[in-house]
């Protein structure tokens, strides 16, 4: 009955009401008190969108490094960038295919490039040159790429305009994507770049691809990170890929799971490259071979891992060479997408492979042989290896591989080694010259 009175009382002009109903002047109350609350909020949220986001001018420790290492260029376009565009596009081989490169100017990307072109396959790159590691070496690598006629786009995965710009100019049919944030130690240092680079860049290029017309296929770096602490040993494309040491890894691992999604919502074809501790020429300067080389020569001691109870701490290296046929194998036998005005017609292809040499070698015969090949005795400095995302072995299981792309390295440590030092050498020379 009171309930009923009191929808009866329901006044039809609501502010004449509230005066004279002790009930409604606290519902004003609350109903200011709300509002107040809720401006409070919004204008929270204004002050947070335009003073703390990565790309102003903000002094946050984590979006400043993410700017300054994303070195993004608004000074592309115009008629002369174009014509290189299309020039280093340019299909000159008979089955030859177009692909857009991401990481170009990186370390597998500059020789997947290269491979390409010199088999008559239209390459454009795509690179931020960002400073993880010694930018002027991926400029010598640009330089090197623009030799034989690859163009390096200089510009960064997130930007979504300049990725949709690039497909208006070309109608890629590959795209094989490489740019990423590597290293497994440095996501303790620098979380946010790998978030930024291999998901949210992932998922933009995806975007981008898979509103294409027509869609390209695409091969994407993953990670032999992804198997995590598995203990079964070689490693299988099949084994479960559910523990992750590393932020890295737990990275790469999402990459696969939103490949997964792209395919089977849009029908982007996706192959996945998890690849196995690469090393050679021209390689990243982050990594133990190349760190080793480096300290051994200026008489640094070197830190060598160990796990526990003096447990040997091994990796499948594997030979550049060895992947880029993988590489361009999975671009060759990559299937067209499916979609098409970014929706599915089909079944797209969907695959994942291991890129290893199935033969892992212990980190201290690593320093054995860099010893031989430098004629220089290694202070060794052994220690156990430190819990920040380090695995304790690596070893892949390549028969997928082989069967489905025709994969077989060829290279062993011994012999990759030796091409990597006489690279060392020739570029740095005995030493002396300063690596950062
Ligand atoms: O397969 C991958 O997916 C990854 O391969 C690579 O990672 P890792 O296999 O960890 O290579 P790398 O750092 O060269 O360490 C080599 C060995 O030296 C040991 N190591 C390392 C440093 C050190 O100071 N001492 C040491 O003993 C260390 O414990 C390890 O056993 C790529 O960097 C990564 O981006 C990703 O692509």
């Amino acid at each position: 009955m009171s309930q009923m009175k009191h929808i009866d009382n329901i006044p039809s002009t609501p502010g004449k009401f509230k005066e004279k109903s002790p009930y409604n002047r606290l519902r004003l109350h609350f109903s200011l008190t709300k509002l107040t609350f809720w401006s409070f909020v919004f204008l929270g949220l204004i002050f947070v969108f335009f003073f703390r986001s990565p790309s102003s001018s903000s002094s946050s420790p984590a979006a400043s490094d993410l700017s300054r290492r994303s070195l993004r260029t608004s000074s592309y376009d115009g008629p002369a960038w174009e014509k290189r565009i299309k020039a280093s596009a340019k299909v000159r081989s008979h089955s030859g295919i177009s692909v857009l490169v991401t990481g170009a100017a990186g370390f597998v990307g500059t020789h997947v490039s290269a491979a390409l072109k010199r088999r008559g396959d239209g390459v454009v790159g795509l690179d931020n040159f960002n400073d993880y590691y010694d930018p002027t070496l991926k400029r010598a690598r640009q330089a090197l790429l623009e030799r034989v006629g690859v163009y390096i786009v200089e510009g960064d995965i997130n930007d979504v305009a300049l990725l949709k710009k690039l497909f208006d100019i070309v109608q890629f049919s590959h795209v094989m994507h490489l740019a990423a944030q590597a290293g497994v130690r440095y996501a303790m240092e620098n979380p946010g770049s790998y978030v930024h680079s291999n998901i949210a860049g992932l998922v933009n290029v995806l975007e981008v691809c898979k509103n294409a017309n027509p869609q390209p296929a695409i091969v994407w770096a993953s990670s032999s990170s992804v198997y995590g602490l598995n203990t079964k040993v070689p490693f299988s494309e099949k084994d479960r890929t559910d523990q992750p040491a590393s932020l890295y890894a737990a990275t790469k691992k999402a990459g696969e799971e939103i490949a997964h999604t792209y395919n089977h919502i849009y029908g982007l074809s996706l192959t996945g490259l998890r690849f196995f501790t690469v090393y050679g020429p021209w390689g990243r300067p982050d990594m133990a071979y190349f760190f080793f080389t480096r300290d051994i020569l200026k008489g640094k001691s070197i830190p060598i891992f160990e796990a526990a109870n003096h447990g040997t701490v091994a990796r499948d290296f594997t030979y550049i060479d060895d992947i880029v046929k993988g590489c361009l194998a999975a671009l060759d036998t990559g299937e067209k997408s499916t979609g098409s005005g970014g929706k599915k017609k089909g079944p797209a292809q969907l695959r994942v492979f291991n890129l290893g040499n199935t033969s892992p070698v212990p980190v201290s015969d690593l320093v054995s042989i860099l010893e031989r090949l430098l004629k220089v005795k290694a202070k060794r400095s052994v220690m156990k290896l430190p819990r920040n995302g380090d695995v304790q072995f690596t070893h892949a299981n390549i028969s997928f591989a082989k069967r489905e792309l025709g994969y077989k390295p060829t290279t062993d440590l011994q012999t990759g080694l030796k091409k990597f030092v006489r690279w060392y050498l020739s570029y740095y020379g005995d030493g002396k010259k300063s690596v950062q």
